[in-house]
């Protein structure tokens, strides 16, 4: 049996199937039809007993039962089952509300959208609207005015139209704008890819280097679950490499020259280094110097550098500044001919939280045009990402300007949600490390904190009778009790033997409170309950 790092100390593969079985069984996999009928047509003999579930292995292929995705798995679906019982039953739970903060989906807590961007969205979706005196009233001028320069880069003005496989032309003009006045270096439209999100384009990315499990890509650990789910799903092999939590999530290239080699000494072929900045779930932001070195790495060693950027916006202290690799590595001088460099955004994240409009970019630099061509390949099996989430994606990387009649209003809107997101983040962590056994580095960006839990040998006891990883054990008791969900460290990986969970800083500040109470006092029980 494989040991699995996301697992924790005690997880491995064969538990992870098991876990899948039983739910897959629970849910869709119904018997083929010809089984259902068989079995109620028989009128003078007894009915048959029912016929069995196919098996579930033949069905399903190794690498869809591996795949794991915490941050919508045991205890979300838990905490879905217990809203359903509060629905009905009110009052029959010690809480009288689920308190989410197991996801970064800021919209569904309440965050509201940037006004600028939805005049956009809704006038290029039903330009009828753009001839109409009222429009004039309803909407800015600057966000007519927008409205009427996408539609005129659309063919037909048609946002019921496919579109370019990479993406609408004009939009990616907008997009490589945006990103040459961020960074202060020129960006090609050709090389942007529009997608559905940052996750579609990690999908296509694995797609493309992981041919199989000898095909390893270096990830952090704690690590966001769409890379491990994306490469179990390939067939590839997780590489990690450990974020280092006494300095405040630091990674450290000597840590990656160790995998590395050790990962090579076992005959994987490493593809490719995922860095995510700012972290998730660690919050860390990573500084330029730092950067640098990673840069270095990455073109001595011909690793394809996987940069997930979509925090970008999400920076909370004035200590640090988000920097793009693409403008580190071209301020170290190296352009195509040195490193392939694939940077993901995405219209989720920011300040504008639009993670149901599925909008988001790849930035593609440094691979041959032959390499480019099968990637234009897999884009086109997609046909192309949805119209919505391209033009959001265009405003996200050109918002108003100064001087534009909605400039003030969206800077107040902006600045608005990100301090008071670095408020949120402030609360939860002095909360954290107020409580007993527990540490919790600071959010200097992205939307969580990964608080540390010295759990009571006594409550990691508890857990293997349970046979539960002890940090599921604590967080379900959590949810049990107070209704707070937050995600299990053991899904995002650690270093064997700690523990750790991931909770959001998104619930709306008049929730704050609550979730504090809640926590604290379940805790102060928990650890008098466990304590040795
Ligand atoms: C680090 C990171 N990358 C990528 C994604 C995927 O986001 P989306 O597909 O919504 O763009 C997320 C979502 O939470 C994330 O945290």
């Amino acid at each position: 049996m494989r040991r699995s790092v996301i697992g924790g100390a005690k997880r491995t593969t064969t538990t992870t199937c098991l876990f899948l079985l039983n739910h897959a069984h629970h849910r869709s996999l119904l018997p083929p039809l010809h089984h259902r009928l068989d079995s109620s047509s028989s009128c003078d003999s007894p009915p048959p007993p029912p016929p069995l579930l196919p098996p579930l292995l033949p069905t399903c292929r190794t690498p869809v039962l591996k795949c794991e995705y915490a941050v919508r798995g045991e205890i979300v679906i838990l905490a879905q089952r217990l809203q359903e019982e509060l629905k009905a039953k009110p009052g029959s739970l010690p809480f009288d509300e689920i308190l989410y903060c197991n996801i970064g989906n800021p919209q569904s807590l309440g965050q509201l959208p940037i006004t600028f961007f939805r005049e956009v969205l809704a006038l290029c979706d039903h330009p009828a609207i753009l001839d109409k005196a009222e429009a004039q009233g309803l909407f800015s001028a600057d966000s007519i005015k927008r409205a009427w320069q996408i539609l005129d880069q659309i063919p037909g003005r048609a946002t019921g139209a496919y579109s370019h496989s990479q993406g609408i032309k004009g939009l990616r003009d907008t997009i490589a704008a945006g990103i040459e006045a961020r960074d202060g270096f020129p960006a090609n439209p050709n090389d942007l890819f529009l997608t559905d999100g940052a996750s579609p384009a990690v999908h296509m990315m694995m797609q493309l280097l992981i041919g199989s499990e000898k095909d390893g890509l270096l990830c952090p650990i704690p690590q966001y679950p769409l890379y491990s789910a994306s490469i179990a799903l390939h067939g590839g092999s997780l590489v990690p490499y450990y974020l280092d939590e006494e300095t405040g999530w630091g990674l450290e290239v000597s840590e990656l020259k160790k995998q590395l080699k050790e990962a090579r000494s076992k005959g994987i072929t490493v593809k490719a280094l995922v860095v995510i900045n700012p972290g998730n779930p660690t919050g860390q932001v990573l500084a330029e110097e730092n950067q640098r070195a990673i840069v270095e790495f990455c073109k001595q060693e011909g690793l394809v550098l996987l940069a997930d950027e979509v925090y970008q916006e999400n920076v909370y202290v004035p200590e640090k500044k988000f920097h793009s690799f693409k403008k580190v590595a071209r301020s170290m001088g190296y352009g195509d001919n040195d490193l392939c460099l694939v940077s993901f955004q995405s219209v989720s994240k920011g300040y504008h939280g639009e993670c149901g409009k599925r909008g988001g970019y790849m930035e593609v630099t440094g691979f041959s045009p032959e390499v480019r061509e099968q990637i234009y390949k897999l884009a086109s099996v997609n046909l192309c990402s949805n119209i919505s989430g391209q033009i959001l994606a265009s405003l996200v990387m050109s918002p108003p300007k100064v001087g534009d009649e909605s400039y003030e209003s969206y800077s107040a809107e902006k600045d608005g949600i990100l301090k008071s997101l670095a408020r949120r983040a402030k609360t939860l962590e002095d909360a954290f490390k107020s409580l007993e056994g527990i540490t919790c580095n600071k959010a200097e960006g992205a939307m969580y904190l990964f608080p540390r839990i010295k759990l009571p040998e006594k409550a990691i006891k508890a857990a293997e009778a349970a046979k539960t990883a002890p940090d599921l054990f604590y967080c379900r008791r959590l949810l049990n009790a107070t209704g707070v969900v937050v995600v299990p460290g053991s899904g995002f990986g650690q270093v064997p033997g700690t523990w750790h969970f991931r909770c959001t800083i998104l619930p709306q500040e008049d929730k704050i409170p609550a979730i504090v109470s809640r926590l604290t006092a379940f805790h102060k029980s928990f650890m008098d309950e466990y304590r040795n």
